[in-house]
């Protein structure tokens, strides 16, 4: 997440040397002049005791400010959250809690994060400050839109277009926006009103926010399958970017043209920006561009047929995608619980409200000396159903939500994350009782003619079409998963090869005959199958993969519809590949 950098309009003169003088210059310099911004906060640290609550609270947000813009994480957790719990100012608590999600976002405590949301998100009502505003709208824009909450996500972006503080202008919320539409599926084209927010980004010096939007427009490009385009749009800004130093977002630059540069053909370029994109990548995190940077990596090694170096690379790409999806399961399983708190909190209300209410009652009826008895009795019954229903209602949701984290949210089958965790449970069973296991990967043929010429809905449609005709043709016991986009795999427990290859020859003609829903006209689509099995393989997962992967990558160049097993030669350490190449 970027740090909303901007600068208020009404700085403080310097020949003015009160504290609140020198607060307010500090304020307006922090995003443009660091060093100022930081000499200032310096320079009235040591004096934080001689200052009025309000000063020192609005010091302690500026150091705050300043320790998250370094990435001491530690520290500006401290003092910001000190601000937001103890500052009798609503503007500046506002913009603390902006700091502070953006702080937590980024050091992944997304719980607390989510929790701070709400706050926000109540505090936002009251204020109308139109700066504090602006920042919080921008934080809660990028939270929401990092758990697929895009409606939400959207709408804080548009406010931030329409109600820009003095001296801003669409640049940010037009980026916002921009991202929240590219990953909802939403963008069908990229609007003139993007080209013109990149212009005003660049016009007033927010360079670094221009090229944040063009990494979207280019990722938008290649997943329209222009790759052409998005090589155009990113290389003659790569420089740019450089010079910039924002690491992350190169690496980011630099996933998008490997990616691009693999669909090209254009190997040699593919695997330098794979490379610097994992070079790129923030140490020990696990982001999507390190996560790109390898599969890449893998993609090119297999095309050239280096199966050693390939599995090296898929090994890391396996690890880097575990990693990272384990980032994004716990980001919106955070999200999910926190959800649940506000609904169990306002539950708890409304149960606590019930209870008062028969108190009061039970006490009118006290008065009146009436039965009064069996209304105890009544309202005891009363009170347990209450907490019966509201225990079982959070139940309820708990293990929704729970279900939900596993399944892919299209098709409804396992995810890649539970596909991955369920596979290696059976085969590990396999590799103890010394059963046989094969592993099934089918891709659908021809799949982005089918979005290009239909349209996206209509692709969802046939996508979720494939998964339950093949649904049908599988057994209680086999793992069925979506692994991305058009790709599925399948694993079967105590299975021969020949049964394998049996098994996907029946899920090929399934799908390729299958009709649209009760028999209504679709497009028709057809998949093509890789076979693996533990027999040559092993009962390692990630082997399984490669080995059904390069098999699937022959059925699709064979003319796709078919089905290939995997042989030795596409084992990695195989000696039949060693002989092979002498
Ligand atoms: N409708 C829809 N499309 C998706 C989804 N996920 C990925 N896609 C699209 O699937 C297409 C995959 O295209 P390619 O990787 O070029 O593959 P293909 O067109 O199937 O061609 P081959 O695999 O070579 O036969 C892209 O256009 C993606 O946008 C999804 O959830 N829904």
């Amino acid at each position: 997440m970027l740090l909303v950098v901007f600068a208020t309009a009404q700085a403080g003169g310097v020949s003015d040397p009160t504290p609140s003088a020198i607060l307010d210059r500090a304020d307006a310099v922090k995003g443009t002049d660091f060093a100022t911004f930081s000499r200032l906060v310096d320079q009235m640290a040591p004096h934080e005791a001689d200052l009025a609550p309000i000063e020192r609270s609005r010091l302690h947000f500026l150091q705050g400010w300043r320790a998250t813009w370094q990435g001491d994480y530690d520290a500006g957790r401290r003092w910001l959250s000190d601000v937001v719990d103890h500052s009798t100012g609503d503007v500046l608590r506002l913009r603390a809690m902006a700091t502070l999600i953006n702080l937590l976002g980024n050091s992944h405590h997304y719980e607390e994060a989510f929790t701070r949301l709400t706050q926000l998100q109540e505090l936002m009502r009251s204020v109308r400050d139109r700066y504090a505003l602006f920042a919080a709208r921008s934080e809660a824009s990028q939270l929401l839109s990092s758990v697929g909450q895009f409606e939400q996500a959207e709408a804080y972006a548009k406010d931030m277009m329409e109600n820009p503080p003095a001296g801003q202008t669409i640049c940010f919320g037009a980026q916002h926006l921009l991202r929240a539409r590219r990953e909802a599926n939403r963008l069908v084209s990229i609007d003139p009103l993007f080209e013109r927010a990149l212009q005003v980004c660049e016009s007033t010096g927010y360079q670094v926010f221009a090229e944040n939007m063009r990494a979207d427009i280019a990722a938008f490009h290649l997943a329209q399958g222009r790759p052409a385009e998005a090589v155009k749009v990113l290389a003659a800004h790569r420089e740019t970017m450089r010079r910039l130093d924002y690491p992350v977002l190169l690496s980011e630059f630099d996933a998008t043209l490997a990616k691009a540069y693999l669909s090209l053909g254009d190997l040699a370029n593919a695997r330098r920006f794979a490379q610097s994109a994992v070079a790129g990548a923030i140490p020990n995190e696990f982001t999507d561009s390190r996560r790109v940077g390898y599969e890449v990596l893998y993609q090119i090694e297999r095309k050239l047929g280096n199966a050693s170096a390939a599995l090296v690379f898929h090994e890391k790409y396996m690890a880097a995608d575990k990693a990272y999806l384990d980032d994004v399961s716990a980001r919106s399983l955070a999200f999910k619980m926190v959800d649940q708190q506000v609904v169990a909190r306002k539950a708890q209300v409304d149960a606590l409200s019930r209870q008062n209410e028969i108190l009061r009652l039970t006490g009118a009826l006290d008065r009146k000396e009436v039965e009064t008895g069996r209304l105890y009795i009544v309202v005891l019954i009363a009170s347990l159903a209450a907490i019966i229903w509201l225990v079982l209602r959070l139940r309820r949701s708990q293990l929704r939500f729970m279900k939900l984290a596993r399944r892919d949210g299209l098709t409804g089958i396992c995810n890649r994350e539970h596909f991955v965790e369920q596979a290696e449970r059976v085969l590990a069973y396999g590799a103890r009782s010394d059963r046989a296991a094969c592993l099934i990967l089918f891709d659908l043929d021809h799949f982005k003619n089918v979005n290009d010429t239909f349209g996206h809905a209509v692709g969802d449609e046939v996508l979720k079409r494939a998964v339950e005709v093949s649904r049908r043709a599988l057994h209680a016991c086999d793992v069925f998963g979506r692994l991305g986009g058009e790709e599925f795999a399948v694993l079967l427990p105590d299975c021969s090869p020949a049964q394998a290859r049996a098994r996907a020859e029946q899920l090929r003609l399934s799908i390729a005959a299958a009709a649209g829903p009760h028999g209504k006209p679709a497009p028709s689509v057809t998949a093509s199958f890789g076979v693996a099995s533990t027999v040559p393989c092993g009962f390692e997962l990630h082997r399984l993969l490669v080995v059904a992967d390069a098999a699937l990558y022959r059925a699709k160049r064979a003319g796709r519809n078919c089905v290939f097993m995997g042989d030795t030669g596409d084992i990695p350490d195989s000696p039949y590949l060693s002989e092979a190449r002498g």
